[in-house]
Protein backbone atom coordinates (compact mmCIF):
# COMPACT_ATOMS: atom_id res chain seq x y z
CA UNK A 1 0.00 0.00 0.00
CA UNK A 2 1.53 3.36 -1.14
CA UNK A 3 -1.47 5.54 0.42
CA UNK A 4 -1.05 6.38 4.61
CA UNK A 5 -4.14 4.68 6.38
CA UNK A 6 -5.17 8.87 7.11
CA UNK A 7 -6.79 8.35 3.30
CA UNK A 8 -10.10 8.01 3.12
CA UNK A 9 -11.39 5.08 0.14
CA UNK A 10 -14.12 5.91 -1.20
CA UNK A 11 -16.47 4.38 -4.18
CA UNK A 12 -15.79 5.62 -7.28
CA UNK A 13 -18.77 8.29 -8.65
CA UNK A 14 -19.38 6.71 -11.74
CA UNK A 15 -23.37 7.94 -11.89
CA UNK A 16 -23.74 12.07 -11.57
CA UNK A 17 -27.03 13.87 -12.29
CA UNK A 18 -27.76 17.46 -12.96
CA UNK A 19 -31.17 19.01 -11.67
CA UNK A 20 -32.50 21.80 -13.46
CA UNK A 21 -35.98 23.08 -13.05
CA UNK A 22 -36.39 22.19 -9.66
CA UNK A 23 -37.91 25.61 -9.40
CA UNK A 24 -39.40 26.17 -12.78
CA UNK A 25 -38.47 30.19 -12.79
CA UNK A 26 -35.13 29.78 -12.27
CA UNK A 27 -33.34 30.19 -15.82
CA UNK A 28 -29.90 29.48 -15.48
CA UNK A 29 -30.51 25.87 -14.47
CA UNK A 30 -33.63 24.80 -17.18
CA UNK A 31 -31.75 26.65 -19.47
CA UNK A 32 -28.21 24.57 -19.17
CA UNK A 33 -30.40 21.11 -18.33
CA UNK A 34 -32.33 22.05 -21.72
CA UNK A 35 -28.99 22.35 -23.26
CA UNK A 36 -27.18 19.78 -22.02
CA UNK A 37 -30.28 16.73 -22.64
CA UNK A 38 -30.22 18.08 -26.36
CA UNK A 39 -26.27 17.56 -26.76
CA UNK A 40 -24.47 16.43 -23.37
CA UNK A 41 -20.83 16.65 -25.05
CA UNK A 42 -19.86 19.08 -22.50
CA UNK A 43 -20.61 17.32 -19.26
CA UNK A 44 -19.19 14.33 -20.41
CA UNK A 45 -16.03 12.73 -18.63
CA UNK A 46 -14.81 9.19 -19.38
CA UNK A 47 -14.64 7.69 -16.32
CA UNK A 48 -18.11 9.26 -15.62
CA UNK A 49 -21.69 8.96 -16.43
CA UNK A 50 -23.44 12.01 -16.89
CA UNK A 51 -27.23 12.69 -16.74
CA UNK A 52 -28.88 16.01 -17.42
CA UNK A 53 -32.84 15.65 -16.00
CA UNK A 54 -35.33 18.25 -15.43
CA UNK A 55 -36.78 18.25 -12.32
CA UNK A 56 -40.18 19.85 -12.55
CA UNK A 57 -41.17 19.94 -16.07
CA UNK A 58 -44.50 21.27 -14.80
CA UNK A 59 -43.68 24.59 -13.23
CA UNK A 60 -40.79 25.02 -15.75
CA UNK A 61 -43.66 25.44 -18.40
CA UNK A 62 -45.56 27.50 -15.73
CA UNK A 63 -42.22 29.41 -15.45
CA UNK A 64 -43.24 29.40 -11.94
CA UNK A 65 -41.37 28.47 -8.51
CA UNK A 66 -43.60 24.84 -8.42
CA UNK A 67 -47.63 24.22 -8.92
CA UNK A 68 -48.72 22.56 -5.82
CA UNK A 69 -45.75 22.81 -3.64
CA UNK A 70 -42.12 23.21 -3.00
CA UNK A 71 -40.16 20.34 -4.79
CA UNK A 72 -37.13 21.19 -3.23
CA UNK A 73 -38.83 20.52 0.32
CA UNK A 74 -40.49 17.49 -0.75
CA UNK A 75 -37.84 14.48 -0.39
CA UNK A 76 -39.05 13.64 3.44
CA UNK A 77 -39.55 9.97 4.25
CA UNK A 78 -43.42 10.46 4.89
CA UNK A 79 -43.75 12.11 1.21
CA UNK A 80 -41.51 9.23 -0.62
CA UNK A 81 -43.53 6.72 0.95
CA UNK A 82 -47.10 8.20 0.89
CA UNK A 83 -49.62 6.13 -1.18
CA UNK A 84 -52.66 7.94 -2.69
CA UNK A 85 -51.02 7.80 -6.33
CA UNK A 86 -52.39 10.91 -9.26
CA UNK A 87 -54.26 12.14 -5.99
CA UNK A 88 -50.89 13.73 -4.62
CA UNK A 89 -49.62 16.75 -4.94
CA UNK A 90 -47.73 17.07 -7.95
CA UNK A 91 -44.49 17.68 -6.66
CA UNK A 92 -44.91 14.87 -4.27
CA UNK A 93 -45.88 12.38 -6.90
CA UNK A 94 -42.70 13.84 -8.79
CA UNK A 95 -40.64 13.44 -5.70
CA UNK A 96 -41.39 9.65 -5.46
CA UNK A 97 -40.62 9.29 -9.50
CA UNK A 98 -37.49 10.83 -8.75
CA UNK A 99 -36.57 8.86 -5.80
CA UNK A 100 -36.89 5.95 -7.74
CA UNK A 101 -34.66 6.93 -10.58
CA UNK A 102 -32.27 8.65 -8.71
CA UNK A 103 -32.75 7.04 -5.53
CA UNK A 104 -33.44 5.53 -3.52
CA UNK A 105 -32.67 8.23 -0.98
CA UNK A 106 -29.87 6.64 1.64
CA UNK A 107 -29.73 3.36 -0.35
CA UNK A 108 -26.76 2.04 -1.94
CA UNK A 109 -28.39 1.94 -5.25
CA UNK A 110 -28.59 5.92 -5.00
CA UNK A 111 -26.85 8.06 -7.40
CA UNK A 112 -23.52 8.95 -6.41
CA UNK A 113 -23.77 12.78 -6.65
CA UNK A 114 -26.22 14.90 -7.73
CA UNK A 115 -26.14 19.16 -8.72
CA UNK A 116 -29.33 20.82 -8.32
CA UNK A 117 -29.11 24.13 -9.86
CA UNK A 118 -30.72 27.40 -8.82
CA UNK A 119 -30.83 31.07 -8.98
CA UNK A 120 -31.55 33.79 -6.55
CA UNK A 121 -32.69 37.38 -6.60
CA UNK A 122 -29.75 37.71 -3.67
CA UNK A 123 -26.57 38.78 -4.36
CA UNK A 124 -24.77 35.96 -3.36
CA UNK A 125 -22.66 35.35 -6.38
CA UNK A 126 -21.82 31.70 -6.85
CA UNK A 127 -22.52 29.50 -3.83
CA UNK A 128 -22.58 25.73 -3.38
CA UNK A 129 -24.56 23.98 -0.86
CA UNK A 130 -24.12 21.33 1.20
CA UNK A 131 -25.95 19.46 3.88
CA UNK A 132 -22.70 17.20 5.87
CA UNK A 133 -19.66 18.63 7.11
CA UNK A 134 -18.28 15.07 6.84
CA UNK A 135 -19.12 14.40 3.36
CA UNK A 136 -15.31 14.40 2.97
CA UNK A 137 -15.86 13.88 -0.76
CA UNK A 138 -17.91 17.15 -1.39
CA UNK A 139 -15.29 19.16 1.09
CA UNK A 140 -12.57 17.78 -1.59
CA UNK A 141 -14.37 19.00 -4.36
CA UNK A 142 -15.23 22.24 -2.65
CA UNK A 143 -11.98 22.88 -2.52
CA UNK A 144 -10.89 21.65 -5.75
CA UNK A 145 -13.31 23.87 -7.61
CA UNK A 146 -12.47 27.27 -5.45
CA UNK A 147 -8.75 26.64 -6.38
CA UNK A 148 -9.74 26.06 -10.05
CA UNK A 149 -12.11 29.28 -10.78
CA UNK A 150 -9.99 31.79 -9.31
CA UNK A 151 -9.61 34.56 -9.35
CA UNK A 152 -13.04 34.16 -9.34
CA UNK A 153 -14.84 33.13 -6.14
CA UNK A 154 -17.49 30.91 -4.82
CA UNK A 155 -18.53 30.79 -1.24
CA UNK A 156 -19.95 26.89 0.78
CA UNK A 157 -23.01 27.02 2.64
CA UNK A 158 -23.35 24.27 4.94
CA UNK A 159 -26.96 23.69 6.27
CA UNK A 160 -26.71 21.11 8.93
CA UNK A 161 -29.10 23.25 11.19
CA UNK A 162 -31.64 20.62 12.85
CA UNK A 163 -34.55 22.29 12.10
CA UNK A 164 -33.97 24.72 8.72
CA UNK A 165 -32.52 21.74 6.54
CA UNK A 166 -34.97 20.55 4.54
CA UNK A 167 -35.26 17.51 2.43
CA UNK A 168 -34.26 18.51 -0.84
CA UNK A 169 -34.24 16.81 -4.29
CA UNK A 170 -30.38 16.58 -4.36
CA UNK A 171 -30.80 14.71 -1.17
CA UNK A 172 -31.31 11.99 -2.80
CA UNK A 173 -27.98 10.89 -4.14
CA UNK A 174 -25.06 10.06 -1.83
CA UNK A 175 -23.07 13.17 -2.47
CA UNK A 176 -25.66 16.13 -2.78
CA UNK A 177 -24.83 19.50 -3.68
CA UNK A 178 -26.19 22.43 -3.96
CA UNK A 179 -25.32 25.46 -7.12
CA UNK A 180 -27.03 28.92 -6.09
CA UNK A 181 -26.36 31.33 -8.57
CA UNK A 182 -27.12 35.31 -8.19
CA UNK A 183 -28.64 37.50 -8.83
CA UNK A 184 -30.86 36.99 -11.49
CA UNK A 185 -34.26 38.02 -11.69
CA UNK A 186 -36.98 35.14 -11.07
CA UNK A 187 -37.66 34.21 -15.16
CA UNK A 188 -34.78 35.71 -16.02
CA UNK A 189 -31.90 34.55 -18.44
CA UNK A 190 -28.61 36.90 -17.15
CA UNK A 191 -25.59 35.66 -19.54
CA UNK A 192 -23.06 36.26 -16.67
CA UNK A 193 -25.26 34.19 -14.08
CA UNK A 194 -25.23 31.24 -16.60
CA UNK A 195 -21.52 31.44 -17.14
CA UNK A 196 -20.55 31.22 -14.08
CA UNK A 197 -22.90 28.22 -13.23
CA UNK A 198 -21.63 26.48 -16.37
CA UNK A 199 -18.16 27.20 -15.13
CA UNK A 200 -18.72 26.02 -11.77
CA UNK A 201 -19.92 22.71 -13.15
CA UNK A 202 -17.00 21.84 -15.34
CA UNK A 203 -14.83 22.17 -12.54
CA UNK A 204 -17.04 19.82 -10.75
CA UNK A 205 -17.19 17.12 -13.37
CA UNK A 206 -13.27 17.69 -13.74
CA UNK A 207 -12.73 16.11 -9.88
CA UNK A 208 -14.74 13.68 -10.45
CA UNK A 209 -13.22 12.56 -13.23
CA UNK A 210 -9.99 12.71 -11.47
CA UNK A 211 -11.17 11.06 -8.37
CA UNK A 212 -12.53 7.83 -10.68
CA UNK A 213 -8.64 8.14 -12.31
CA UNK A 214 -7.68 7.38 -8.95
CA UNK A 215 -6.08 10.29 -7.93
CA UNK A 216 -5.28 11.10 -4.57
CA UNK A 217 -6.30 14.34 -2.47
CA UNK A 218 -4.43 15.02 -0.03
CA UNK A 219 -6.11 16.58 3.39
CA UNK A 220 -7.44 20.41 3.16
CA UNK A 221 -9.22 23.22 4.68
CA UNK A 222 -12.65 24.80 3.47
CA UNK A 223 -14.41 27.67 4.69
CA UNK A 224 -17.38 27.41 4.60
CA UNK A 225 -20.62 29.79 6.06
CA UNK A 226 -22.96 27.20 8.41
CA UNK A 227 -26.63 28.45 8.86
CA UNK A 228 -27.26 29.54 11.90
CA UNK A 229 -30.86 31.29 12.32
CA UNK A 230 -33.66 32.46 9.72
CA UNK A 231 -34.65 36.17 10.17
CA UNK A 232 -37.91 37.08 9.36
CA UNK A 233 -39.01 41.06 8.20
CA UNK A 234 -41.45 42.89 10.74
CA UNK A 235 -45.06 41.78 10.45
CA UNK A 236 -48.19 43.14 11.65
CA UNK A 237 -51.11 40.88 13.15
CA UNK A 238 -52.45 40.46 9.79
CA UNK A 239 -49.28 38.92 8.65
CA UNK A 240 -48.48 41.80 6.02
CA UNK A 241 -44.69 43.23 6.19
CA UNK A 242 -44.38 46.33 7.58
CA UNK A 243 -40.09 46.82 7.15
CA UNK A 244 -38.13 46.60 3.98
CA UNK A 245 -34.61 45.47 3.96
CA UNK A 246 -32.86 48.12 5.58
CA UNK A 247 -30.13 49.65 2.23
CA UNK A 248 -26.88 48.88 3.78
CA UNK A 249 -28.21 45.33 4.16
CA UNK A 250 -29.74 45.09 0.74
CA UNK A 251 -26.69 43.35 -1.56
CA UNK A 252 -24.51 42.88 1.22
CA UNK A 253 -24.71 38.68 1.52
CA UNK A 254 -22.17 37.37 3.05
CA UNK A 255 -20.69 40.79 4.60
CA UNK A 256 -20.42 41.16 8.60
CA UNK A 257 -23.53 42.18 10.37
CA UNK A 258 -23.04 43.35 13.51
CA UNK A 259 -25.22 44.14 16.86
CA UNK A 260 -26.44 47.55 16.26
CA UNK A 261 -25.79 47.09 12.20
CA UNK A 262 -29.05 48.47 10.23
CA UNK A 263 -30.94 45.58 9.28
CA UNK A 264 -34.82 46.78 8.50
CA UNK A 265 -36.08 50.41 7.29
CA UNK A 266 -39.84 50.90 8.31
CA UNK A 267 -42.17 53.06 5.61
CA UNK A 268 -41.95 55.49 7.85
CA UNK A 269 -37.78 55.53 7.56
CA UNK A 270 -36.84 54.52 11.20
CA UNK A 271 -34.02 51.83 11.08
CA UNK A 272 -34.31 48.43 12.64
CA UNK A 273 -31.12 47.57 14.00
CA UNK A 274 -29.83 43.90 14.06
CA UNK A 275 -29.51 42.76 18.19
CA UNK A 276 -27.67 39.44 17.69
CA UNK A 277 -24.84 38.56 19.76
CA UNK A 278 -21.96 39.18 17.83
CA UNK A 279 -21.13 38.98 14.33
CA UNK A 280 -23.14 36.90 11.89
CA UNK A 281 -22.53 37.06 7.98
CA UNK A 282 -26.22 37.22 6.64
CA UNK A 283 -27.23 35.60 2.88
CA UNK A 284 -29.96 35.14 1.11
CA UNK A 285 -30.81 38.81 1.66
CA UNK A 286 -33.92 39.84 0.09
CA UNK A 287 -34.79 36.59 -1.33
CA UNK A 288 -37.93 36.78 -3.88
CA UNK A 289 -39.15 32.99 -3.05
CA UNK A 290 -38.33 33.61 0.46
CA UNK A 291 -41.76 36.11 1.54
CA UNK A 292 -43.57 33.05 1.54
CA UNK A 293 -41.46 31.31 4.03
CA UNK A 294 -41.19 34.37 6.42
CA UNK A 295 -37.62 34.64 5.96
CA UNK A 296 -35.88 38.29 4.97
CA UNK A 297 -32.35 36.60 5.36
CA UNK A 298 -30.66 33.74 6.92
CA UNK A 299 -27.49 34.51 9.49
CA UNK A 300 -24.24 32.43 9.08
CA UNK A 301 -20.72 31.88 11.10
CA UNK A 302 -17.72 30.92 9.06
CA UNK A 303 -16.07 27.95 9.97
CA UNK A 304 -12.92 26.38 8.67
CA UNK A 305 -13.74 23.10 7.97
CA UNK A 306 -10.70 19.88 7.57
CA UNK A 307 -11.04 17.50 4.68
CA UNK A 308 -9.58 14.17 4.62
CA UNK A 309 -7.56 12.70 2.25
CA UNK A 310 -9.22 10.89 0.00
CA UNK A 311 -8.64 8.33 -2.91
CA UNK A 312 -10.73 5.68 -5.06
CA UNK A 313 -10.86 2.84 -3.17
C1 LIG B 1 -33.90 30.56 -3.85
C2 LIG B 1 -33.92 29.08 -3.71
O1 LIG B 1 -34.74 28.41 -4.29
N1 LIG B 1 -33.01 28.52 -2.91
C3 LIG B 1 -32.95 27.09 -2.66
C4 LIG B 1 -31.76 26.76 -1.83
C5 LIG B 1 -31.39 25.31 -1.88
O2 LIG B 1 -31.41 24.72 -2.96
O3 LIG B 1 -31.09 24.76 -0.80
C6 LIG B 1 -34.22 26.62 -1.96
O4 LIG B 1 -34.76 27.35 -1.13
O5 LIG B 1 -34.68 25.52 -2.22
ZN1 LIG C 1 -34.30 27.41 -6.29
Amino acid sequence: MTSNNNTACLDEAKRVAIFGGTHGNEMSGVTLVNLWMKNGSEIQRKQVKTKAFITNPKAVEKCTRYVDTDLNRAFTPENLSAPGGHDLPYEVQRAQEINKMFGPKGSPEAYDVIFDLHNTTSNMGCTLILENSKDHFNLQMMNYIKKAITPASCLVLLNEHPLLKYSTSRSVAKHPVGLEVGPQPQGVLRSNIFEAMRDILKHALDFIELFNEGIEFPPCKVEVFRLLERVDYPRDANGNIIAMVHPNLQDGDWEPLNPGDPMFQTFDGNTIPYQGFGTVYPTFINEAAYYEKQQAFVTTRRETLVASAIRKA
